[in-house]
């Protein structure tokens, strides 16, 4: 089994106990009743300098472990936001990432700027769940779905007001994104297989992208050396997790990685 059916295997079993205690006759409300989401896609796409920072709050992961302790989501979050972040992804899956939906609630209590509910989606009861907590900008990961049910995980998400963040690994991944209509699709350079980093596969998969879309360089940024060659190699935004919450300062690393695009640019 590889490491996304696994997660996903831990994620539908914590998804039907959630399912128990709330039905999604109960989401559908508290989502309808949630503030009105803030625009992802234009935060993105609005970086007039440099590139736009999708900053994550992540305390572990399958290929890491153990990241940050992070005890305050919320601080970290407001400092992502002080330091110039553009959206704020937050990690919901529980048993790899460490994340939860109080995690969540409590960035989204915190800053103004949208937010991503990073989760492996694969049921329409996490889309309406994203929204009920606050979220604007969901993840769906090309490889977990198929095409009928990515293109109507995103026709929802879009009715709710949301966008999504369309995740791509390969070529053939790229081309159904785009097929669906994808306007977010992100290049994840980790491998789910082996969860080896290959930044080469960046500029490839980048390169297939119609502009219009906004490009997003996940995974493997650490320092500012690497937010250039994604920004020189296609990308409009970069995902960074590791690197910010293993930094002592993470609202200074923001801004210099928010900079750090600004002289490829012009
Ligand atoms: O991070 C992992 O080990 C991982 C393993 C399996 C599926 C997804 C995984 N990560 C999710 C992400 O996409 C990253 O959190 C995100 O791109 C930030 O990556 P990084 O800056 O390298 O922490």
């Amino acid at each position: 089994m590889s490491v996304l059916d696994d997660i996903i295997l831990g994620v539908r079993e914590d998804l039907d106990a959630r399912k128990i205690l709330l039905p999604l006759e109960e989401v559908r409300i508290l989502a309808e009743q949630a503030p009105a989401p803030r625009n992802a896609y234009a935060a993105l796409a609005a970086q007039a300098e440099g590139v736009s920072v999708i900053a994550e709050v992540k305390r572990k992961s399958p290929s890491k472990g153990e990241l940050s302790a992070i005890q305050d989501p919320a601080e970290l979050a407001a400092a992502y936001e002080r330091g110039g972040a553009s959206v704020i992804s937050v990690l919901t899956e529980e048993r790899r990432f460490g994340g939860s939906l109080a995690d969540l609630d409590a960035v989204r209590a915190a800053v103004n700027l949208p937010i991503l509910r990073k989760d492996f989606t694969v049921d329409e009861y996490q889309i309406w769940e994203a929204r009920a907590h606050g979220a604007d900008l969901i993840l769906l990961i090309v490889a977990a779905l198929d095409d009928a049910t990515l293109a109507s995980f995103l026709e929802l998400t879009e009715e709710l007001g949301m966008h999504a963040l369309v995740e791509t690994h390969t070529a053939e991944e790229v081309q159904r994104a785009v097929a669906v209509g994808a306007r977010i699709i992100g290049v994840n350079v980790r491998n789910l297989k082996t969860l080896d980093i290959d930044r080469s596969v960046f500029p490839v998969l980048a390169g297939l992208i119609p502009s219009g879309a906004v490009v997003v360089a996940e995974s493997g940024v650490r320092d500012i050396s690497d937010v250039e060659s994604y920004v020189a190699q296609g990308a409009r935004a970069v995902l960074v997790g590791e690197a910010l919450v293993s930094h002592s300062n993470p609202e200074a690393t923001v801004g210099e990685f928010t900079r750090a695009g600004a002289a490829l640019r012009h």
